[in-house]
């Protein structure tokens, strides 16, 4: 349980905006920095830093000025026992954000990046928001001069979006669109180098998307599907469109945890993917464990977590070469 309290009236003025903690790389925690408030692996807090604040969770009350002028990454101390403050990443936000939809995680989410090739400078459209995991990856990716388009036909996503962007120093980087992409198309034409698709009837976009893409430059279509007969209607669609090199991929992945077990037995770290709490000096069985001695003495073990990632989506992608 999280609840987010006031403990200063005094202190409320300019609450809700945001530095630039996902940009920056600044050393020390400042007054209206976004901070990933860590408990454990599956328990963490997203939270504005402002005085007067406090959030209560699990692990007793913290007030929000105890983390301003800390360094990134410290253990500060709770009322009933501690956190880590971690800068914010593109992944940790994904692990944490306030869901309002279906979202991508971060396997799905890294290559996605990598079949749209965005780089620093890119123009990407993207569509839909939805909780806007893969906007951030993509706003980060584009820094600092390229330009995300995130497409929504529901308007209090466009805002909630809006807002977030404004509060974690993107807004320069983004423009929220409340537009149907099917219908009405994308905001902008001729401009981009990569177009993504994550909306229900994805082949009734994809002559929108080769309007969006850069007639110079060519670009990148890549598309999301959770079942095979949309990837089939969806690579037809492309087909017809022209485009080329279409692939599809599906990402399963296998996660292992790197245990180290003194962390472990001391409690600092629950490093379990299943969110199950480590008490101090109590280890866990493990179901493949394999190991061996740092230098420093201490033992490290890989182990598999007690659940694995399924199957997400399938992932559809396809050049647009040059045209003159
Ligand atoms: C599954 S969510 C997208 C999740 C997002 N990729 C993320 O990582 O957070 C799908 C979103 O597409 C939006 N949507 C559905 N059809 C659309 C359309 N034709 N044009 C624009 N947005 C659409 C929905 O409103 C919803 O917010």
């Amino acid at each position: 349980m999280l609840k987010t309290e006031s403990t200063d009236s005094s202190s409320q003025k300019g609450a809700g905006i945001g530095g630039p903690s996902f940009v920056g790389l600044s050393e020390l925690i400042e007054e209206g920095d976004t901070v990933i408030v860590y408990v454990s692996f599956g328990s963490m807090y997203p939270i504005v830093v402002k005085r007067g604040m406090s959030i209560t969770m699990k692990f007793g009350q913290l007030r929000h000025e105890f983390l301003i002028g800390k360094q990134w990454g410290s253990r500060v101390t709770t009322t009933a026992g501690f956190i880590h403050a971690l800068r914010p990443t593109s992944d940790l936000w994904t692990r944490c954000l306030p869901k309002r939809t279906q979202i991508l995680y971060t396997p799905d989410v890294s290559l996605i990046l990598s079949l749209l090739d965005v780089r620093g400078g890119s123009v990407v459209a993207e569509s839909g928001t939805g909780s806007g995991s893969l906007s951030h990856a993509l706003a980060i990716g584009v820094l600092p001069d390229g330009h995300v388009y995130t497409h929504d036909i529901d308007e209090t996503r466009t805002r909630k979006i809006e807002a977030e962007f404004k509060e974690h120093g993107l807004s320069h980087v983004t423009t929220p669109v409340v537009q149907n992409v099917c219908v009405e198309g994308f905001f902008v034409e001729n401009s981009c180098d990569g177009v993504f698709l994550d909306v229900p009837c994805p082949w009734e976009a994809v002559e929108n998307a080769v309007r969006a893409l850069s007639k110079p430059r060519g670009g990148r279509l890549v598309s999301f599907s959770p079942c095979i007969e949309q990837v089939q209607r969806t690579a037809s669609a492309m087909r017809e469109a022209g485009f080329v090199e279409v692939e599809c991929i599906e990402i399963v992945p296998r996660q292992l945890m790197v245990v180290d077990e003194r962390k472990q037995s001391l409690g600092e770290f629950n490093l379990h993917g299943d969110g199950e709490e480590c008490a101090p000096g109590k280890g866990r069985k493990r179901k493949t464990p394999c190991g061996g001695k740092d230098e420093d003495g201490g033992t490290t073990t890989i182990v598999s977590p007690s659940t694995q990632p399924t199957h997400t989506g399938y992932l559809i992608s396809a050049t647009m070469l040059p045209r003159l």
